[in-house]
């Protein structure tokens, strides 16, 4: 795909995310890797509701802005996040209500904020480590992530008190895990006092999901 049509799908696909409430006001940014080894993403401080090709940045390899507006403050960990995982062709990263929601309740479970209870989460994400609270923009934030990103074979990270980072080979296949996940969180909140019945490690195991460690 050229940086052309993959600047169109990024914004596309953007504005979806956005007319769907997966992100409200600046929240959010979104990237995706070139075939040259730079990057589009998302500028600082905009709405991914109304973003045109020509507002995205463009980084080289190096990881140096080369041309549009000043990129987003949480590229760092984009950065991060893909120099940790060569697969990794873009990276989604919302404020979606039930995902910030989970990620603000006290005492999450480190290694898994989110234990599976339907297939599509599994195959898709895996399960949902989490991140130590920065503030936006911080650089432990990348740090942290790359920590994580070799520690746990999955698609997503929840950043505690803040949202959540989402990986996919392609930006549509990153747009349709966060989009699953969003929705395991919502399902989680609805099912809230009820007795789940939680995938076993069996039923887990042969979904062939990420494999945890
Ligand atoms: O979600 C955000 C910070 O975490 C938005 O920041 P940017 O506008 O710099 O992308
Ligand atoms: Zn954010």
């Amino acid at each position: 795909m050229t940086a052309t049509s993959k600047a169109e799908q990024l914004c596309s696909l953007c504005r979806s995310l956005f007319e769907r409430g997966y992100s409200v006001g600046g929240a959010g940014n979104v990237s995706v890797r070139l075939d040259d080894g730079g990057f589009l993403v998302t500028p600082t401080g905009g709405s991914l509701g109304r973003i045109t090709p020509a507002d995205l940045a463009r980084i080289d390899a190096a990881g140096k802005p080369v041309a549009g507006p000043k990129p987003s403050k949480e590229f760092t960990f984009h950065q991060a996040l893909f120099d940790c995982r060569p697969e990794a062709g873009a990276i989604v990263h919302l404020h979606s209500t039930y995902l910030t929601a989970l990620s603000c309740l006290e005492d999450l479970p480190t290694d898994n904020a989110l234990r599976p209870f339907t297939p599509y989460y599994v195959m898709r994400v895996g399960y949902l480590p989490v991140i130590p609270y920065y503030r936006p923009g911080a650089p432990e934030i990348g740090r942290d992530l790359a920590r994580a990103a070799s520690a746990h074979p999955v698609n997503a990270f929840l950043l505690a008190s803040h949202g959540v980072v989402v990986l996919g080979r392609d930006l549509e296949d990153a747009v349709n895990n966060a989009e699953e996940l969003e929705e395991t969180a919502r399902l989680a909140f609805i099912l809230r006092g009820e007795k789940i019945r939680y995938l076993t490690e069996v039923e887990i195991a042969e979904l062939g999901g990420p494999a945890r460690r």
